[in-house]
């Protein structure tokens, strides 16, 4: 195996300085540390020999406890990171001193358009300016040394469920940003910007529009009529379509490449979106395309005809690997459906694809056409389906590090199961979410032995994976899903942080652990190194949020949750670890009053359809946002009524439901809320509490 170098680029002075620096490990200047996305740095100062002694050097609290998602940028000496709602901070890297920070003052009725939280994955760094997205789909360019706006462009029709939460990716005096909103409905798309100036240079749709609409004037005119339209049926453009491209974008200098990986449908129902016919390209694929042009190259679709929100958004690695004796030019991807591929980079042909986790809902793919060999059941046409991986992945945005030492990818994997089912009925509802999936009556089990015997098929795993056997080398275990993104080095090292706080240290090739240090809260992102005067560092942000802590019932912890922070250590630092404030939780708080039956009823129906995505099913709340069955407005009709319907906290992302709720619906709410506080109370009681 060998790290992908050299190429012919011809971008001028500022894209061969850019090269030069992510090609010198001692700076990490892009979102993957390198243009091949490796995740793997040369710097050995900190080793499997001497890791026990790394240190905290110093941290830095942000001044927001949503979802903490940034791969922080180092370059000469400055740390740039983002945090959740968009918001950038430089600070030296080795004091922690406070550069500059700069708040694009995302409105907070916004973060009702998110699917999964207002996370921000990072920034790009080209010719002394900053790139970033903010979550209302600007595109904005900074100043890097004094972090005054340079210039700033709407991506996205801001009217619509748009949403930025990945990171820039620059290419040759470019920067190119894609979006997301497919839970909601959305069409997907990248668009290339020229990085001096903020113009326009191509656009590529991931999917077709509406026929009747005519060609978007865009890059992808020529392949949605000549290709991916007739593998699409029905009135898909009424949600979108999907096809967001909501992480990873990647450069491959080597072959003059852009990759694109590929989302989900939008509604995510198969036979809802298409009549359950058709590929409905380029849904679930990895697209290749001219970077110049934004022209189409070759595709390769990882999930045809899409039905379980399988994105191919995750990690794109390029590598040279040895394959049958021969060195083959590859990328490799761990999707959300759970196999692992690798795709031959010079045409999109699959040269092998293995289950990295266990997987129902496809045996295996078969090598000649490409195609999964899906289990017959799994598109849940004739009932109801609990299918593994579920919507949240096998593998998610958390990135993945591929070693060209030991030759291992390190996967941070999920296991986690979803109930697939066909609605009685499916209204598009604009603004919402749009799954085409029954969610009435999802709610999860009161009995607690139910819960209990529900939480165990909730793990989560690192996976070191040999690429080329297509097998695991060795494994981690960890009792949840959702743990942080992976680290890998030279000096024979992986680091992860998990859900509990812990960051450690493992051996690379044999992934025994090393070194763990708590941080005091969950760890979602990926640690990155560097060096500055002669010294290595590693730092990694802290901090909880995103898909699976909002919409799942299954956290250990009800919160609220301390703010996020920016850890940075290196070797005998002997800094004291901050002491992260950990709240009480409130207790229940069922209102005196009772309520009727069908009122209750009701707003479980309600609540079910619109509530469960952001605090919980069931109102169990990860307490990212609040646990409504602890909270004061519980008590008043009055007070709740004023955040349901006259949208009081829509500066917070609970924005005004009036165009989908009356308020004698906000009080069925209540009742129900009110009712799972009881039992809450109930439970409590029970405990001992
Ligand atoms: O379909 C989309 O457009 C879209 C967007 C995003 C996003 O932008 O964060 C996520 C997803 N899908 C998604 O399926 C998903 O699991 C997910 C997790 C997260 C996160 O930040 O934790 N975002 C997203
Ligand atoms: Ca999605």
């Amino acid at each position: 195996c060998s790290q992908v170098t050299g190429g012919s680029d011809s971008g001028g002075a500022a894209w061969d300085k850019l090269i030069a620096s992510s090609e010198d490990s001692k700076d990490w200047v892009t979102y993957g540390g390198t243009f091949d996305e490796q995740r793997f740095s040369q710097l050995t100062q900190i080793s499997d020999q001497n890791v026990g002694q790394l240190g905290l050097v110093w941290s830095y609290e942000f001044d927001t406890n949503r979802a903490q998602e940034t791969t922080p940028l180092e370059y000469e000496g400055v740390i740039y990171a983002t945090t959740a709602w968009s918001k950038v901070f430089a600070f030296e890297a080795k004091t922690g001193k406070l550069l500059w920070s700069y708040d694009p003052e995302v409105p907070g009725e916004y973060g009702a358009k998110g699917c999964c939280d207002v996370g921000n994955r990072g920034a790009a760094i080209y010719d002394g300016k900053l790139y970033f997205g903010a979550f209302d789909g600007r595109l904005i360019a900074l100043d890097i040394k004094t972090g005054k706006p340079v210039w700033s462009v709407v991506t996205v029709d801001q009217s619509k469920t748009y949403t930025i939460t990945g990171a820039p990716r620059i290419v040759k005096g470019k920067v190119v940003i894609g979006n997301g909103g497919a839970e909601l409905g959305a069409r997907g798309y990248v668009t290339a910007y020229d990085a001096q100036t903020g113009k326009q240079v191509w656009r590529f749709y991931t999917v077709p529009g509406n026929p009747a609409d005519g060609p978007d004037n865009a890059a992808s005119d020529k392949v949605l009529a000549e290709k991916a339209g007739k593998t699409w049926f029905g009135e898909y453009w009424k949600t979108g379509g999907g096809g967001t491209v909501w992480d990873s974008i990647v450069y491959d200098r080597e072959l003059d490449q852009l990759y694109l990986g590929v989302g989900n449908g939008s509604p995510w129902n198969h036979k809802l979106r298409s009549e359950g016919k058709g590929d409905n390209l380029f849904l679930s694929s990895i697209v290749a395309l001219d970077p110049d042009t934004g022209e189409y190259r070759w595709h390769y679709q990882e999930t045809p005809g899409e039905s379980w929100d399988y994105t191919a958004t995750q990690q794109i690695t390029l590598a040279t690997l040895d394959i049958d004796g021969k060195p083959r030019k590859v990328l490799m991807q761990a999707p959300k459906n759970g196999f692992f591929f690798v795709i031959d980079r010079t045409d999109g042909k699959l040269i092998s694809a293995k289950n990295f986790v266990d997987v129902n809902w496809a045996t295996g793919y078969d090598l000649k056409t490409g195609r999964p060999i899906e289990n017959p059941k799994a598109r849940y046409t004739d009932g109801p389906q609990a299918i593994v991986p579920g919507a949240l992945g096998a593998h998610n945005w958390q990135p993945m590090a591929f070693s060209p030492k030991t030759g291992l990818v390190y996967i941070p994997a999920n296991h986690a199961i979803f109930a697939y089912e066909d609605p009685a009925k499916f209204e598009v509802r604009e603004g919402r979410w749009n799954l085409g999936l029954k969610t009435e009556g999802t709610s999860p089990p009161d009995d607690p032995k139910a819960m209990a015997a529900t939480r165990k098929l909730l793990s989560g795993r690192l996976v070191a994976w040999d690429p080329i056997k297509q097998q695991e080398s060795w494994g981690f275990d960890y009792g949840e899903p959702w743990n942080g993104g992976l680290l890998t080095t030279a000096g024979n090292l992986v680091f992860q942080g998990d859900t509990k706080g812990n960051l450690r240290a493992f051996a690379a090739d044999s992934g025994k652990v090393l070194w763990t240090a708590n941080l005091g809260m969950p760890i979602m992102a990926a640690p990155v190194t560097f060096e500055v005067d002669g010294e290595q560092y590693v730092a990694v942000a802290g901090g909880y949020g995103g898909a699976y802590p909002l919409t799942s019932a299954f956290n250990d912890n009800p919160g609220p949750r301390p703010n996020g922070r920016l850890f940075v250590f290196k070797l005998n630092a002997k800094g004291v670890m901050p002491k992260v404030e950990q709240f009480a939780v409130a207790p229940a708080n069922p209102p005196s009053e009772t309520f009727t039956a069908a009122q209750i009823a009701h707003g479980q129906q309600l609540f079910e359809r619109d509530c469960w995505v952001c605090h919980g099913p069931g109102a169990i709340s990860s307490g990212v946002v609040p646990d409504l069955r602890r909270a004061g407005s519980l008590s008043s009709a009055e007070v709740w009524k004023s955040v349901v319907i006259d949208g009081v906290l829509k500066d917070r992302g609970m924005i005004s439901f009036s165009k989908y709720l009356t308020a004698d619906d906000a009080e069925a709410l209540r009742a129900y809320v009110a009712d799972r506080a009881r039992i809450l109370k109930q439970q409590e009681a029970g405990a001992g509490k």
